[in-house]
């Protein structure tokens, strides 16, 4: 008799009675977190399980089950029947490489940073898709991609180490590492991302010059501590407008030798093409700091995206994605479906305009259209005061004007929020079309916002490969009022 093929065997589900703290499971994983751990639904709750994809079966210790939330936490001891859409991420940094054998020099590899890059693309998309429909209900009906690595013309890095051999990185221990660091450091604990594959080459390269020559200069790394923090650099932000990088240093100090020599080396050098410098001193997380200094070269990069030239300061947004953010842009201000697109001589807003593409674009068929934004330097581009979007919503509101043929939005990730949505639906435009970086938050915003508007179309773009992110553009069209009996 032949011998027959072994059979996968069925997927295991765990029961809820044996989500236990410290309980070993046998678990299928079905679905995808926000944050790219693996997931499966038990009873009521969620258990998450970081380095898993939909498919893995896995030997999983459950080690917390949250308070507050329907969720359980697990870290998986031993992949039982490997999913078959896995594959060994081509980073060499990546940390489901972290017990391959690395030559002497080498950093380790820790970086949690792109956790779906255990997956091939197309099973990364999948699970994405399924999230987004299935999880947060989101009638999403198209997926678009561009290339799946060299993509970031934006990325940041933080700094860490001693002097002479700083790291530039990100966290280790973030939500979707394995494991978290075994001994807790003086200072940040980063993930050394050398060589980063989803950065545009330029950037990966003058990261890399940065690092040596700050060694060189024996450049010390900011550390927070209770005292206020001592040191000097702190953050790196590297913009490339696919040829030039614009770098910032975001140092913790005013007092800074990064600023004074290593900015004019890197300049000398010809490493980078313009060199900026922000100081945050301040224990938080946020990178950027409120202004920006330009130490020499370039103070901002100037670039056309879809025919609209733009200019990018030191601390302007920049879609990480050009690219595949193009396709949402055009989708964004795209007229009625079934419409011709005719100039439209009326009003249109554009809320949260950033660098001011959207702004640009809609101006080729609005006779006037209002930008908003409230970072200084971006604001000041677009030759507008700096607002929230809360503030320059009240204002129009308060005229009593009649309502903008168009409302464009591309919050950041925490969405419209409710304040907004309801000033929206007080603003009763006809149409009002949504940019998310986040589906978790445009699901809620969508909510709020049904009362006054329906939904014609919602499509999404993978702006962000390798890792859980996407951006989605949701198009709404105004309720029309019930019919009076
Ligand atoms: C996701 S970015 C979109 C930028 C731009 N539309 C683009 O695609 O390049 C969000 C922008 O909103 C700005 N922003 C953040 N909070 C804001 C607020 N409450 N009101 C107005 N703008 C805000 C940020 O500075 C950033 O430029």
């Amino acid at each position: 008799m032949s011998k027959q093929p072994k059979q996968p065997s069925p997927p295991k589900t765990p029961t809820p009675s044996e989500l236990k703290v410290g309980a070993q499971l046998r678990a299928t994983i079905t679905g995808l977190s926000a944050r790219g751990e693996g997931s499966v639904a038990v009873g009521e709750r969620t258990l998450l399980v970081p380095g898993l994809i939909p498919g893995d079966t896995a030997r999983v210790l459950v080690e917390a089950l949250a308070r507050f939330h329907p969720r359980a936490h697990g870290r998986a001891l031993e992949r039982l029947e490997p999913s078959p859409d896995r594959r060994e991420p081509p980073c060499p940094r990546h940390l489901a490489r972290a017990n391959a054998a690395r030559s002497e020099g080498e950093p380790r590899a820790e970086c949690s940073g792109c956790p779906l890059m255990i997956a091939a693309v197309p099973a990364q998309r999948a699970a994405k898709l399924a999230r987004m429909r299935s999880e947060l209900g989101l009638p999403v009906e198209a997926f678009e991609g561009g290339a799946e690595l060299g993509y970031r013309w934006s990325s940041k890095r933080s700094v860490a180490g001693r002097s002479g051999a700083l790291v530039f990185g990100s966290p280790v221990g973030g939500p979707s590492a394995r494991r978290k660091p075994k001994k807790p450091s003086k200072g940040l604990w980063l993930a050394d991302m050398r060589g980063c594959l989803v950065d545009h080459p330029r950037i990966v390269a003058a990261f890399e010059a940065t690092r040596l020559l700050a060694n060189a200069l024996a450049i010390e790394a900011w550390r927070d501590d209770d005292e206020g923090g001592s040191g000097d650099l702190r953050h790196l932000w590297a913009k490339t407008d696919g040829e030039r990088v614009l770098l910032t240093l975001v140092t913790g100090t005013d007092d800074s030798r990064a600023a004074r020599e290593l900015g004019p080396a890197l300049l000398e050098q010809g490493a980078v093409a313009g060199v900026a410098w922000s100081v945050q001193g301040e224990r938080s997380n946020a990178l950027r700091g409120s202004s920006a200094q330009t130490l020499g070269g370039l103070d901002e990069l100037a670039f056309e995206v879809l025919g609209v030239p733009l200019r990018v300061g030191a601390l302007g947004f920049l879609q990480p994605n050009p690219e595949v953010a193009a396709k949402a842009y055009v989708e964004l201000v795209r007229g009625e479906t079934n419409q011709p697109d005719q100039p439209d001589q009326s009003l249109a807003l554009d809320l949260y305009a950033g660098a001011g593409v959207t702004t640009g674009l809609l101006r080729r068929r609005f006779a006037e259209v209002r930008p908003c934004e409230s970072h200084p330097e971006s604001a000041a581009a677009l030759g507008v005061p700096a607002q929230t979007a809360e503030q320059f919503l009240a204002t129009r509101l308060e005229g009593n004007r009649p309502p903008p043929a168009l409302v464009i939005a591309n919050p950041p990730r925490a969405g419209l929020g409710e304040a907004v949505c309801a000033q929206l639906l007080s603003l009763d435009a006809p149409r009002l079309h949504i940019m998310s970086c986040n589906p978790d938050t445009l699901a809620a915003d969508l909510d709020r916002l049904a009362p006054g508007y329906v939904l014609d179309t919602l499509r999404a773009y993978d702006t962000l490969p390798q890792t859980p992110h996407v951006e989605l553009v949701a198009r709404l069209r105004r309720r029309a009022p019930e019919p009076t009996p």
